[in-house]
């Protein structure tokens, strides 16, 4: 694979808070990369300094081996970005947004690019409205248009589903996931884990202005070791609590439920154990480590509320 995108030593400060602390990340073409952090912890900045809008204090980036400084016009056409926050030109269409954004590009004729985007966004029927009338997650969806009129190499999502509802959360992800497969290189930043976990190959965590970890999405989850053991039993099991006093573990109230978190290397230990004592066993369930636990880990913080 090759470099899509080389990020070099990066820094930058507003006043006197260091917003990102010597940021290096190398992307490859056709990866589909995360870059996820709590609220503050920089994404926006270092992708708002990737498409001009941020000016950094040091530090390099090329995009497909041109400089964003030097080679600004090229690598504007290479990348797509799609902005956390929404703003339009209320007297345009949708249809017209797109068409005014693919001149920005000198694309003329865009109508077969500007019907795809309309129908994989599910934007068709919307298409000779105002952006006033649209709703919020519509307004999001006509968002990620405007930033693939122009076909680009590369494809920087900011929180792209944040107000999107699920069914169209759902197929705007197919279509990422198509156009990812076509070979295009996908940069995702969202707060939703699952997500994350679901869609990307490899991912950077950052926190603070600093990158703490980029590996694969598999080497991430795998470096945590933990499982949670979920058995249900047929009859109370009183006698558990005194069998497995030196673990740590949860009975629930009628007695009939266990849940042990334990480390991947104890579970053969805890299931022989429960095997000995002849408890009727009606279900069990084995959860491995997931990338919300990873992200508590390198962040201290929780996904979801931030
Ligand atoms: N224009 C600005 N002026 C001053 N401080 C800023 C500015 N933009 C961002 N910051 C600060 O820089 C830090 C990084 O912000 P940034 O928006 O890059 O974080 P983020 O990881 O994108 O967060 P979120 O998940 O909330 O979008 C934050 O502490 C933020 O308050």
């Amino acid at each position: 694979m090759s470099t899509a995108i080389k990020i070099k030593e990066i820094n930058k400060s507003y006043g006197n808070l260091q917003a990102l602390d010597d940021i290096n990340l190398d992307i490859e073409k056709g990866e589909f990369f995360g870059l996820l952090g709590p609220n503050g912890a920089g994404k926006s900045t270092l992708i708002g300094i990737l498409g001009g809008l941020v000016h950094k204090d040091s530090g390099k980036i090329t995009v497909l081996g041109n400089d964003i400084i030097l080679n600004y016009r090229e690598t504007k056409k290479s990348l797509g970005i799609v902005p956390q926050e929404i703003t339009f030109d209320p007297y345009f269409t949708v249809r017209e947004t797109l068409e005014i954004h693919s001149g920005y590009f000198g694309i003329k004729n865009n109508t077969d690019k500007i019907n795809e985007l309309l129908a994989a966004l599910s934007l068709k029927d919307k298409a000779e409205i105002g952006p006033r009338q649209l709703s919020g997650g519509m307004k999001r969806r006509l968002l990620i248009a405007k930033a693939l009129v122009h076909d680009p190499e590369i494809i920087v999502l900011d929180e792209p589903t944040a107000g999107v509802d699920v069914e169209l959360r759902n197929s705007l992800w197919e279509y990422v996931i198509q156009l990812n497969k076509e070979g295009k290189t996908i940069i995702l930043t969202t707060h939703y884990l699952e997500e994350a976990e679901a869609l990307c190959d490899r991912i950077a965590i950052m926190n603070k202005g600093k990158i703490v970890k980029v590996d694969s999405k598999e080497n991430l989850i795998n470096s945590i070791d933990k499982k949670i053991i979920k058995i249900k039993f047929a009859d109370p099991a009183h006698e558990l609590k005194e069998e497995l006093i030196e673990i740590d573990f949860k009975l629930n109230d009628d007695q009939r439920q266990i849940e042990i978190e334990t480390a991947k290397q104890d579970l053969d230990k805890i299931l022989r154990k429960i095997n000995d004592l002849n408890l009727d066993i009606v279900d069990i369930d084995i959860e491995s480590a997931k990338l919300e636990d990873v992200f508590i880990k390198l962040t201290n913080s929780g996904g979801d509320d931030d």
